[in-house]
């Protein structure tokens, strides 16, 4: 594709109880996502294993090893940067929702640990605590790739939006969020944060869930989806396992910010509570 802009392919990938069968799928998609054009592929939050707190002890593994070496090969073969979703990372005796990029040579230029735990209750509709087998990680990630700097978080991440502003300061023009969202909190706030992360900071979004499976102790809302610097969706699935594809033009990233210029018109100089009086 010519000009500033690229081709980005999301894989709502259906994963299973089979790490060897999630992989290998994964890598099918990559390769048919490269086929059609993508310089950029993204594989959902927990890619190699069902998402879970009795799942995420089982399938941890350290990095590198088998599914971040499948994912150098693919990046390589493919030409590609992949995004591998996220796996469930094994290190300094704890366990880690990690992230890992992959450059089109197949080397790891990025790995993101979910900085925030989706630990929440709903009652009577979801009680989940990641943090009874997960730690967080510490850092914020960005890489660079030809034409753009990209921000990485993890689902409950995306409900943050220092995070989002912080990576639009460092340069990013894309942010993508690997992320299972769920049946309660899919369907209002799935597309709305990620709208409003989007049109906040002027940048793409993306994010990358698992396909749907009904049958799965935590079921995922699906609907991966693009969302431009305006604040529109630009691409979007359904539930079921699918590859979206979505075009990134920073051109037009410069034409919205030109238009309206939110971030040359911050009043930084305010943003500080000095002395806040409810009288
Ligand atoms: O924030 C939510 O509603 C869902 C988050 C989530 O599923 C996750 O962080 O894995």
């Amino acid at each position: 594709m010519a000009g500033r802009k690229f081709r980005l392919a999301l894989i709502q990938l259906a994963v299973g109880a089979s790490k060897t069968e999630n992989l290998q799928r994964a890598a099918t998609y990559i390769t048919q996502a490269a086929k059609n054009g993508a310089k950029i592929v993204a594989l959902p939050e927990c890619c190699n294993s069902p998402y879970g707190n009795k799942f995420f002890p089982e399938f941890a593994e350290s990095i590198p090893g088998e599914s971040t070496d499948l994912f150098a090969r693919s990046a390589k073969e493919n030409k590609v940067y992949l995004i591998a979703g996220s796996i469930p990372e094994r290190a300094d005796e704890k366990i880690y929702n990690t992230c890992t990029v992959f450059d089109p040579n197949g080397v790891m230029v990025a790995k993101h640990r979910k900085l925030h735990l989706f630990d929440i209750n709903i009652p009577g509709q979801i009680t989940f605590e990641e943090s009874k087998t997960l730690s967080s990680g510490n850092s914020l990630t960005v890489f660079d790739m030809e034409l753009c700097k990209v921000g990485l978080g993890i689902c409950y991440d995306l409900r943050f939006p220092e995070l989002a502003q912080i990576y639009a300061k460092e340069g990013c023009r894309l942010i993508v969020y690997p992320g299972a969202f769920n049946m309660t909190t899919g369907p209002l706030h799935w597309e709305l944060l990620q709208r409003a992360r989007a049109l906040d900071n002027q940048v793409y979004v993306a994010t990358v869930s698992p396909a749907r499976d009904e049958t799965a102790s935590y079921i995922a809302w699906g609907h991966s989806m693009v969302v431009d610097p305006w604040g529109k969706v630009i691409s979007e699935c359904d539930h079921k396992e699918d590859i979206l594809y979505a075009d990134v033009d920073l051109d037009y990233l410069e034409s919205v910010r030109e238009q309206i210029p939110v971030s040359k018109q911050k009043r930084s100089d305010l943003y500080k509570v000095v002395n806040c009086s409810d009288q």
